[in-house]
């Protein structure tokens, strides 16, 4: 059982410090390349949970490229066996998110956050957070929706503090801040230039009361830093690297090196 503890914005449990969620959508999209079920997202995530990550992240895209709907209720029937890890599903709540964090909940299967994404369908992979003061209105009643099922609404975000109080002001529980461009400036020795911004936008959410979450190419490169340099962090989702790196160490190592990373990211 994971050590989680009660924390921060949203009822749901978090570990004290950084809880790190692994995203299987990688594990599916290779699975999806023949019938055979091999491998198993069910499995993989399985033992990202024995490894001690504290929960698991589906980005089920509406052209099912890689989690495909029975890939969500299966991984929330697993959860169910897993009281302290929490199941985030991320997408566009304009096409299919909504409707599948319903069914989760209807079914009385556990589900403690959706992170709203506005990406198009088309689009290969996330790469902008959503615009404020633009998409309030539309995204106001969803919102609302989401957290009358008793699920924490996340909002995915460049890294701009001045949005910070209408992320709040629209309902918002927390924010997840889209990191790709701190990772292209890590990897490219350029971190002074983006780092002031992911700090102060973390510490303007936190003023507005708001949890911050944070994802998109984070590796075992570059997450400790991260961490050291943006204050209050509650949930890193991480996916592409990790399952990549899996390929190399195996699953279980390498969530424990990148829980490693958490706690050297935190001290
Ligand atoms: C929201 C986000 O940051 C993305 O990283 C996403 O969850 C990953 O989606 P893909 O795996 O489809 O690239
Ligand atoms: N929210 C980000 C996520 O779930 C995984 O992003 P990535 O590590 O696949 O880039």
């Amino acid at each position: 059982m994971n050590p989680l503890t009660s924390r921060g914005s949203g009822s749901h449990s978090q570990r004290a410090g950084t809880a790190l969620s692994v995203n299987v959508n990688k594990v599916a999209l290779l699975r999806n390349t023949r019938s055979l079920g091999i491998p198993s997202v069910v499995r993989a995530a399985t033992l990202c949970l024995e490894a001690g990550a504290d929960g698991i992240t589906v980005h089920p895209r509406p052209d099912e490229r890689h989690i495909r709907a029975h890939d969500v209720f299966d991984l929330a029937e697993l959860l169910k066996a897993w009281p302290g890890a929490e199941f985030n599903i991320e997408g566009n709540p304009f096409h299919n998110l909504v409707d599948l964090a319903r069914e989760v909940v209807a079914r009385g299967l556990p589900l403690h956050q959706c992170t709203f994404v506005p990406d198009s369908v088309e689009q290969s992979t996330s790469d902008h957070g959503w615009r404020f003061p633009e998409d309030a209105a539309r995204l106001a009643p969803l919102i609302a929706d989401v957290k009358a099922l008793g699920v924490r609404v996340s909002l995915f975000m460049d890294p701009t503090p001045e949005a910070m109080p209408a992320v709040r002001a629209v309902g918002a529980d927390r924010v997840e801040l889209y990191t790709e461009t701190y990772a292209r400036a890590h990897a490219e020795g350029r971190l002074a230039e983006v780092t002031p911004a992911f700090a102060d936008t973390a510490r303007a959410a936190l003023r507005e009361g708001l949890g911050v979450n944070a994802g998109h190419d984070l590796n075992l490169d570059n997450l400790t830093d991260f961490l050291k340099a943006v204050p209050g962090v509650q949930e890193v989702s991480i996916g592409h690297a990790l399952v990549g790196d899996a390929l190399e160490f195996g699953m279980a190592e390498t969530v424990r090196r990148y829980l490693q990373c958490t706690r050297e990211g935190n001290t």
